[in-house]
């Protein structure tokens, strides 16, 4: 198991700014990865995505072992070949996408038994199957192990057996992962909302050894108060050493306060998805470009920004785009929606690697 290097080059309270060297590049932490379910970070090209500044994109187990099949890919080279990627690529272990897509699905302590959301055919996800698509037949950088992610509002008992289960799946992730030493592998820690049973995660999977740790059972429907008060307490029970990731979070203005917690990494839906409907993110919070307003409002989205989306357009244009319903619209909002979310990063890591962390939450919150 390669514990990829993390170096930490400045720190304001809580939060960190530094690097993930990996075999397929750096990753400037705290890093924002956009969302490639299915082998394609949605209407975006990965010339794009590149250009947008990211650094990592994610994958999915679920998805890629539905179609084209794990298998197909790896015989055509593995995903970075296949979707022509060449950077590196953190693949989500498929635990959580059977129980928010699948039909039927059934969790046992051996496996998840699911039916395909696709065409109903039976299929079971087991931690050595999860690790084995991941790491041997997507081939992905850094793999993430199979967990239960219970749903929420959990009573404790029934977050205390998710977790239970989720930390002895570990194990044999950990286990069936082996000596890899060009691909890392990170546990997740459950708990729901339970600081007693957060420790108790944080404890075991510390106990088996990770070179990354995601905070996982958050971003399920909470809400952002209730998801900042367990990350007043959840991430400081990581090793402050290694990587620590925020499973599918967020809006800005979730990931402004994550970091301030203490999280390096995020992947959320929002940037592609709120693109394909007409939204576009701003710093003075998102617009819909759907609105009458902007019919003749020639000023681009953002005209400092290095993204062409969101400095050579005119928002007239992309209104147009969108009440047409041009599919140009979807892709140059998904871009535009990439690329700031990517800037905001940048923005966080500048501000910690200045000590004006407090300064820029408190100016972004009143301008959202
Ligand atoms: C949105 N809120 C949210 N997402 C979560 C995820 C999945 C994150 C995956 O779901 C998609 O984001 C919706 C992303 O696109 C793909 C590529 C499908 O994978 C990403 C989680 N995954 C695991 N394994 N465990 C968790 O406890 C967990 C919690 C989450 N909370």
């Amino acid at each position: 198991m390669a514990a990829f290097p993390f170096r930490i080059d400045a720190r304001d309270g809580r939060a960190r700014t530094g690097m993930i060297q990996t075999p397929r590049g750096e990753i400037r932490t705290p890093a924002f990865m956009p969302v490639g379910t299915a082998g394609t970070v949605k209407a975006l090209t990965v010339d794009q995505v590149r250009q947008a500044q990211a650094d990592i994109i994610l994958g999915n187990t679920y998805h890629l072992m539905l179609r084209p099949t794990a298998e197909r890919v790896a015989r055509l080279g593995g995903l970075h070949k296949f979707m022509r990627w060449d950077g590196p690529i953190l693949t989500d272990s498929g635990g959580f996408q059977v129980m928010s897509l699948s039909k039927i699905s059934k969790v046992k302590e051996e496996a998840v038994t699911f039916q395909s959301h696709l065409d109903g055919s039976r299929h079971v996800l087991s931690p050595e199957r999860s690790i084995e698509i991941q790491a041997d037949l997507l081939g992905s950088d850094i793999v993430m192990q199979l967990d239960e992610c219970v749903a929420w509002p959990a009573e404790e008992p029934r977050a205390a057996e998710g977790m239970r289960l989720s930390a002895r799946w570990a194990e044999r992730c950990k286990a069936a992962f082996g000596a890899r030493d060009t691909q890392a592998l990170f546990g997740i820690q459950q708990g729901s909302v339970y600081e007693p049973l957060r420790r108790e995660s944080a404890e075991r999977l510390i106990e088996i050894g990770f070179d990354g740790y995601a905070i996982g059972g958050l971003a399920v429907g909470e809400g952002h108060a209730a998801m900042c008060e367990v990350l007043d307490f959840a991430p400081a029970m990581l090793p402050d050493e290694r990587p620590r990731y925020l499973m599918g979070v967020g809006k800005p203005i979730d990931i402004v306060e994550a970091v301030a917690r203490g999280v390096d990494m995020f992947d959320c839906v929002l940037p592609t998805r709120s693109g394909r409907h007409g939204q576009a993110w701003t710093w003075d919070g998102p617009i819909n470009l759907k609105n009458a307003r902007f019919a003749e409002d020639e000023a681009p989205l953002d005209e400092a920004s290095p993204c062409p989306a969101s400095s050579a357009y005119s928002k007239a244009y992309l209104h147009h785009l969108v009440r047409a319903d041009e599919i140009l619209g979807q892709v140059l909002l998904s871009w535009h929606n990439v690329a700031f979310f990517e800037g905001l990063m940048a923005a966080l890591r500048q501000a910690i690697a200045e000590g004006r962390l407090d300064a820029f939450r408190k100016d972004f919150a009143a301008r959202q």
